[in-house]
């Protein structure tokens, strides 16, 4: 019954698809009619026709083609999500309809191009728009701007100037975004319905994707990818979608995880825009990985649970991305961005204990436009900038010309990897996988509409990289139960040894931490004892000196008062004279103020005295007391030098248990004194 289900639904989409095609031409002319039904199924795309068929078969499970099929109406029943609707579709059971089951599974590189409007300096200088498109057929056209006034008339051999040609175009859109008024005026909604809503219908059946926008620079390729706060680009719209259509899904058999990362290559270097810029900036290193291919190692991946949590996280992205103003373009992106949303979608089926994750990859990028010095006349920091963006265009133009090349397919595998020049430049590198790998790819080519030879090159590179085949499949793990629980006890045990190996380091990181703090107090108590220690040293020292000093200079005096003990000096008789009066009374005779000279002779025994028993008598004395005086001193320094002594043996002792600096500190005052 389901797989009858299943086959009449795909018959009445086959035929849904033949009568379309029948009837394209009436309504092919407004790409907003059709953009559900999926590209290779819009009218006029011829160029991308016979690579679309797979695609247009994955697109056929989109929910407006199903609602108007009857059994599809009953395999929607529990299904919104186009992730459930793939999966009652058989497609997590490895039925795919262009996946692991096509012959040609990916498909080719999806093609579409977007001119935009005039700016005011093209405006101002009268420029010509040289754009047309064709949206019946999806053709842009290229016209050749007007002569040199001085070649008109003259065979092209003879011309001046060089020979301009007409190029026309067909890709897998043709966006017109050039006059608001015109009928087919594509708008930002209608890029994202014709493109983005498509591969996030792919992200929930679990393929990889990768949209990237491409062109010269100013030509609006930030405004397709990021648009303004009024009119969002592809990316918001995309994350706004992607919630929606996860918020949608009812049942509680499946869960989603949603992560993003968001890094600019700048200058050959990886930055990650989720952390905060830093001086000098952190860049970051690619490695390869045999399952996943290159990836940028530790780069920032947050977990999103709803669309304003997403945004905050573009948002940040976006504020940290190098921009800077330009002659061409006043917020010129200096970087190439890569936005990367993973989604992984866990369904478990409780009948059969099964789980099914499915892993899609969406990445979404805007690159910096090529540009000529001329052009832009930049220089300094800015010319550098333009030389590596216009270095790693290159090698993506090379890349794609090898991945194009029609002797890829056919050269062997080995060869063929050789070829491809991915590593000559970091943005190849990291794109490895979306350009040639494991991914529905599309690029959009944005276009200024008056500037000829830069329009020509993006046309050229645009039409190349429709012939880019990928190999996108769809990223599945079924589990069952007991597969599970083996996953489950072995993750067990990883987290186990994890969680220990993470509480042996915390343990022993606050040990440390203690330690540490113990060590510092410590070393502060060394410091502040050494300090008093050698304040306490010059005290000493000082005091030694100043003892010492004053010990030599007693000790001199001592020995010349013994020595003139010893040998006193002999008398020298003097002749005694009568009349003659002590000093004193001499001087109080003569002196006293107010007192009359007396010719009263003064007793003689009072008076007179021998001068040299006074002489002697009075030096007995005087080194009696200098003796005293000097045993005195003598046993102040004796206390003094015990008490130097016990300090010693104190400070000796609280040396001991200390740590080596401490020694270290300690014995250098010891070594001093
Ligand atoms: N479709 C459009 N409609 C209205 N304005 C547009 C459109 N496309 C681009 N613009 C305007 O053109 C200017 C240049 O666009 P944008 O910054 O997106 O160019 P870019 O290709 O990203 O340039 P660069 O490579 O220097 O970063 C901006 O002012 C933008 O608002």
């Amino acid at each position: 019954m389901y797989h009858q289900l299943v086959n009449r639904q795909r018959e009445l989409s086959t035929q849904f698809v033949q009568l379309l095609s029948e009837h394209s031409l009436d309504m092919s002319l407004d790409p907003r009619f059709y953009h559900h039904i999926g590209h290779g199924y819009g009218p006029g795309s011829q160029s991308s026709a016979s690579s679309s068929d797979t695609s247009a078969l994955t697109s056929i499970t989109s929910p407006s083609i199903r609602s108007t099929t009857a059994s599809a109406a009953a395999l929607r029943s529990n299904a919104s999500s186009p992730s459930l609707r793939a999966r009652e579709g058989g497609a997590m059971h490895g039925t795919y309809l262009d996946g692991a089951s096509s012959p040609t599974p990916g498909g080719n590189v999806r093609v579409v191009v977007r001119v935009r409007k005039f700016l005011p300096r093209e405006i101002e200088r009268n420029a010509e728009c040289l754009i047309s498109m064709d949206p019946r057929t999806q053709t842009t056209k290229l016209r050749a701007p007007k002569l040199d006034p001085e070649d008109e008339g003259k065979p092209k051999s003879q011309a001046r100037g060089k020979v301009l040609e007409d190029k026309s175009f067909i890709f897998d859109n043709s966006f017109w975004s050039h006059d608001i008024d015109d009928n087919h005026y594509a708008h930002q909604e209608d890029v994202y319905n014709c493109l983005g809503e498509e591969f996030l219908d792919h992200n929930f059946e679990g393929y990889h994707t990768c949209i990237f926008a491409y062109g010269q620079t100013g030509s609006g390729k930030s405004y397709t990818m990021m648009g303004t706060p009024d009119q969002p680009g592809l990316i918001p719209r995309t994350c706004e979608d992607l919630f929606q259509r996860i918020e949608s899904v009812q049942s509680p058999d499946i869960s989603f995880n949603v992560r993003v990362s968001y890094f600019e290559v700048y200058n050959e270097h990886v930055r990650d825009l989720l952390v905060p810029r830093t001086d000098p900036p952190h860049y970051l290193r690619i490695r390869e990985s045999p399952s996943e291919g290159p990836y940028v190692k530790d780069l920032t991946e947050a977990t999103v649970k709803n669309f304003t949590e997403l945004m905050k996280c573009m948002r940040k992205g976006d504020v940290s991305r190098t921009v800077a103003s330009t002659k061409m373009n006043d917020t010129s992106s200096r970087s190439h961005a890569v936005f990367t949303i993973t989604l992984k979608q866990i369904h478990h089926d409780l009948s059969t204990d099964e789980t099914t994750e499915r892993t899609a990859r969406i990445r979404l990028v805007d690159l910096a436009g090529s540009e000529r010095a001329k052009s832009t006349e930049a220089t300094g920091q800015r010319l550098r900038e333009g030389s590596n963006i216009n270095k790693s265009l290159t090698t993506l133009g090379r890349v794609i010309a090898a991945l194009a090349d029609p002797k890829q397919g056919r050269s062997g595998k080995r060869k063929g990897k050789d070829v491809v020049p991915y590593r000559d430049s970091i943005l190849t590198w990291l794109l490895k996988d979306s350009l040639g790998g494991n991914s529905k790819t599309a690029m959009i080519a944005c276009i200024s509409p008056s500037d000829y030879e830069e329009t020509l090159s993006t046309l050229r590179y645009a039409d190349q990289a429709k012939r880019i085949r990928t190999r996108a499949r769809v990223n599945q793990d079924h589990l069952s139960a007991a597969e599970r629980d083996k996953q489950i006890a072995e993750m067990a045990e990883t987290i186990r040894t994890l969680q220990l190996s993470v509480s042996l380091a915390t343990a022993n990181r606050r040990e440390s931490e203690i330690q540490n703090e113990k060590l510092e107090e410590y070393q502060q108590k060394v410091e502040k004892m050494q300090r008093l220690m050698e304040e306490t040293k010059m005290v000493s020292e000082c005091k030694i000196k100043q003892l010492q000093t004053e010990n030599e200079a007693l000790r001199n005096h001592l020995k010349l008062a013994l020595d003139s003990l010893r040998n006193p000096i002999p008398p020298v008789t003097v002749e005694k004279r009568r009349g003659s009066l002590s000093p004193v009374t001499e001087y109080n005779k003569e002196n006293r103020p107010g007192s009359p000279i007396s010719d009263v002779e003064p007793e003689p025994d009072l008076i007179w005295e021998d001068e040299d028993t006074i002489r002697i008598k009075g030096r007995e004395l005087e080194a009696h007391d200098m003796q005293a005086d000097m045993e005195d001193l003598l046993m102040d320094i004796n206390l003094f030098k015990r008490k130097l002594a016990s300090d010693h043996e104190r400070f000796r002792a609280i040396q001991k248990p200390g740590s080596r600096k401490r020694r270290r500190a300690l014995g250098e005052v010891w070594t001093n004194n």
